[in-house]
């Protein structure tokens, strides 16, 4: 076992020591600092070890520990401290007091007082016996003659050089030279390698001690101080001796142009240059040089210069690293390399490296072997906001809440940056998964959608709905002022038609060339939902005289939402206006958010005339449905609630659809865009990037997948060359980069892998890139709308080739349809029985009735036959 030679003993107050000596200790080992002078402490360099010795009191013993102390010395009559472990106390105590201890008690350290001149028996019965490994046995000033012990020796009675006589007096070399291999390392370097390999004499180390700076011994050169040409200095933080006392270590603070003669960090700088380090190394040097110089439009610079938006990402990707599911490892290590990015920022920022990070990570691991780290609970703050996260109930605004009164679609501020790691130019890059080599668990996870679970957010619009059912208008205007942020006071909730006229809205904010489109959009839209409508009823005649016939009627008053949050979609307008309008239903509520300044946007008002609304309620989220199913003063009640809508708007639907006083059905619960592209090497790679790219433009919950059938290598990577060139060209593309980060490329073998797996995806949409597209339809089972072949983009049916775009997401394509004219009709059925009709299946009826004991039905049946008999 090596000792260090000596323990220095500060007992004077802080004032009377010798700071330089004090620093000297501090290089080569641990100080005993007497409590009533632990005032020092907060002048020593984190780096420093130290003990405190707390005496007859042990009172405040763990909190010592709590600060850094590795260890505390404690009087043997004294109680043991509690919180802290043996292993961090050092018990002061006589030889023969030692003796008599038991020996299942073990401390981390004996201090042995006295005048007992101890042998070496004695000391390896107790360091048997009384000491955890590694323990040290200190012999206090005069204990012990034994040279193999280290004594405490009173910091004022030392001086440097008896320092580093202490330390080398125990180094040993079996070179003929004398010398001691040296090795440097960085104490605040980017490289796990040491910096050089070099030696050491004592005379060298002796200065290096002394001084502070490093000093070694050149084989050639004789005594080598370190930068005394160069003017590469170093800053010796601290000395070690190996195991067998024949080598020795330094740790350094490099400045200057490094270590190396080569003027390089260090010598092993080959191997560790910038272009072969990889991980936090790289990283680390990189941010750093973005720090002294950055390149025009470094995403970095901005992060350096914008605190705010630092402290944003770094809570944004804290919580997207919370939110990671652990049983997609890939995700959680992604998430985790975001977190580390912006963490290396924050402290390079700082002037904190990762050396310092590291040191600060092992002074917490040794308080932990020890047991004295805190129990490591959370915050009551964080408990608090994780259990309202869980329960749906923080207060948290959802992203892109806030929108400008203009007819572009704004980007929203609140998530201003890039999906990945270290720059705003890392690649846009959905993640890759191989069906051939996925567990069943892996398959699944890929399924999943990434979405907030359904009960928690209803438990949270439960409010807003509720308050809108109780108190109507006045609760519709207050949450649309706050949800919307209005800039003024709606004088009413509702508009009522004419919305548009040409003098009520001008040619230069509604252009003839938009109108025409929608008035294209909107005749393919009405041919395609007329010819869904049942003109006829439906007439059979089951048994001769009864004949059984369906047929449907408009449902009466009908709510369309149309989604403002991020965007304004009028063509959400068009295609929930236009079967509203082909099915006949006589009252259409039409539900937007306004704009800011309260308006509603002129593409909506145009297409809300179209299609023949009856009022537009200005109003989003769960607010507006609540008004549409429960009905205010200023809206009319509704029966049925269609349209997409984010969260709050869907948990609504789905709230309202439940509760039997409110009596609305919906239409599904539609929720974020999703498209599945299948491609085969037929597959032109621009078109499916913008084909992925067109729905991932739609919100960051937005995911998209692209299915690939046995592509090589160079098509697939083309294909993620020009995602990820398109997405940096759009407008959106900071929504992209987040919905990218949810989205997948999923590689299968074949066509019939391939269609397996998007019929069990169930997708919203999904688009044929193969060589027989039309011959692949027979295999779709759930989708909620399909494009078939290169020349079929999904924008077509998004805008105006004449489907509908309210199509069921998350799966729901299992066992909802999208949106048609018979969702806005309902079926009635009748039936009409001549006598021989009624004298032929009244007897089986009343065979059943009496089946299942109902009387009543049986002779409803009977008294008519018995009067057919007469
Ligand atoms: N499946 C489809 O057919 C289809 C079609 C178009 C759009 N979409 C989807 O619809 C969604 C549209 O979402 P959007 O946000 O742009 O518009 P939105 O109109 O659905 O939601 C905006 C409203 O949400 C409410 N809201 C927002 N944050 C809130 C908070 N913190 N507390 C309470 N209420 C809050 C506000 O009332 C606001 O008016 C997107 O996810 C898009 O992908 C789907
Ligand atoms: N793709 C959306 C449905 O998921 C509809 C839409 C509206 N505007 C553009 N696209
Ligand atoms: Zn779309």
């Amino acid at each position: 076992m090596v000792y260090p030679a000596l323990l220095p003993l500060l007992n004077k107050p802080v004032a009377q020591v010798d700071a330089d000596l004090l620093a000297a200790c501090i290089r080569v080992g641990p100080v005993l600092v007497l409590a009533e002078h632990s005032d020092v402490i907060a002048d020593l360099a984190p780096t420093a070890e130290y003990y405190i010795d707390v005496g007859h009191d042990a009172s405040q013993a763990a909190q010592y520990i709590a600060q850094g102390a590795s260890k505390v010395v404690v009087d043997s009559d004294t109680h043991l401290p509690e919180g802290v472990s043996r292993q961090s106390v050092i018990l002061r105590t006589t030889v023969d007091q030692a003796q008599g201890r038991p020996t299942h008690h073990k401390f981390g350290g004996l201090i042995l007082t006295g005048s007992d001149n101890i042998d070496a028996a004695t000391i390896e019965h107790l360091r048997d016996n009384l000491l955890e490994s590694p323990g040290l046995i200190f012999s206090e000033s005069g204990a012990s003659t034994s040279p193999e012990m280290p004594k405490v020796v009173a910091l004022s009675k030392l001086s440097k050089e008896s320092l580093a006589f202490a330390f080398t007096s125990t180094l040993t070399s079996d070179r003929p030279d004398k010398l001691f291999a040296t090795v440097v390392c960085a104490a605040n370097g980017t490289s796990a390698l040491p910096l050089g390999l070099v030696y050491s004499s004592v005379e060298s180390v002796t200065e290096s001690i002394i001084t502070g700076r490093g000093v070694y011994q050149s084989r050639k050169h004789g005594l080598w101080r370190k930068g005394e040409t160069s003017g590469s200095t170093q800053k010796v933080v601290r000395i070690r001796k190996d195991c067998d006392n024949d080598a020795v270590l330094f740790e350094v603070e490099q400045s200057g142009t490094g270590f190396c003669h080569l003027e390089t960090e260090g010598c092993f700088s080959d191997v560790t240059s910038t272009a072969e380090k990889k991980g936090v190394a790289a990283l680390e040097e990189t941010l750093k040089s973005r720090l002294a110089s950055a390149p025009e439009g470094s995403y970095t610079a901005r992060l350096f210069n914008d605190g705010k938006l630092l402290q944003q990402k770094i809570m944004e990707e804290a919580e997207e690293l919370v939110e990671a599911k652990d049983d997609d490892a890939r995700h959680v290590a992604f998430e985790a390399a975001d977190l580390l990015y912006f963490t290396m920022v924050r402290c390079i920022k700082a002037g904190v490296s990762w050396a310092d990070v590291e040191r600060s990570l092992d002074e917490k691991a040794a308080k932990g072997k020890k047991g004295e780290r805190r129990q490591g609970d959370a915050k009551q703050k964080w408990v608090e906001k994780l259990a309202d996260k869980q329960n749906g109930t923080s207060e948290e605004k959802l992203p892109g809440q806030a929108k400008e009164s203009t007819t572009d679609a704004p980007v929203p501020k609140t998530f201003p940056t890039e999906p990945t790691a270290e720059e705003a130019d890392a690649p846009i890059r959905m993640r890759t998964s191989s069906l051939d080599s996925c567990t069943a668990d892996e398959k699944a996870a890929l399924l999943k959608r990434p979405v907030m679970d359904s009960s928690a957010m209803i438990e949270r619009v439960k409010p807003i709905v509720n308050k809108v059912r109780d108190e109507g208008d006045a609760a519709v205007r207050s949450f649309t002022q706050q949800f919307d942020r209005l800039q003024v006071q709606l004088e009413s909730n509702i508009m009522r038609a004419p919305f548009y006229t040409p003098e009520s809205v001008p040619e230069d904010v509604l252009p003839k060339k938009v109108r025409d489109a929608i008035d294209s959009a909107y005749a393919n839209l009405k041919a395609f939902h007329v010819g869904q409508a049942e003109t006829k009823p439906l007439v059979v005649e089951t048994m001769p005289g009864v004949v059984c016939t369906r047929f449907a009627r408009p449902i009466d008053r009908v709510g369309i939402y149309v989604p403002g949050g991020t965007a304004i979609l009028p063509s959400t307008a068009l295609h929930l206006g236009v079967p509203a309008q082909v099915a006949g239903c006589t009252t259409i509520v039409l539900a937007t958010p306004p704009r800011q300044d309260g308006s509603i946007s002129p593409e909506v008002l145009y297409v809300a005339q179209l299609v023949g609304v009856s009022c537009i309620l200005k109003a989003g989220g769960a607010q507006a449905v609540a008004a549409m199913a429960y009905g205010t003063e200023e809206c009319p009640k509704v029966d049925k609630i269609f349209g997409p809508g984010n969260q709050w708007v869907t948990a609504a639907k789905m709230l309202v659809q439940n509760d039997t006083h409110a009596l609305v059905g919906i239409d599904m619960p539609a929720g974020p865009s999703e498209v599945m592209v299948i491609a085969d090497k037929t597959a032109n790679a621009i078109f499916v990037a913008s084909d992925l790219l067109s729905q991932a433009e739609h919100g960051i919950d937005s995911q998209v997948v692209l299915v690939a059938i046995d592509l090589d290598d160079s098509l697939l990577e083309e294909i993620e060359v020009e995602v990820d060139r398109q997405a940096r060209a759009l407008p959106r593309v900071d929504i992209i980069k987040q919905a990218i980060k949810k989205s997948l490329i999923v590689k299968t073998k074949t066509l019939d892998e391939a269609m397996v797996f998007s019929n069990e995806y169930a997708p919203e949409h999904l688009i044929l890139h193969l060589e027989d597209a039309p011959g692949a339809v027979k295999f779709v089972n759930n989708a909620g709308s399909v494009f078939v072949g290169a020349f079929s983009p999904e924008s077509c049916g998004d805008y105006a080739s004449g489907t509908n775009h309210t199509l069921p997401t998350y799966g729901y394509a299992r066992q909802f349809s999208g949106v048609n004219t018979l969702s806005f009709q309902k079926h009635i059925t009748s039936q009409e029985l001549t006598q021989d009709g009624l004298r032929v299946l009244g007897p089986i009826v009343v065979t059943l009735a009496e089946r299942e004991g109902l009387e009543a039905h049986a002779n409803a049946v009977r008294v008519r036959l018995a009067e057919l008999k007469q």
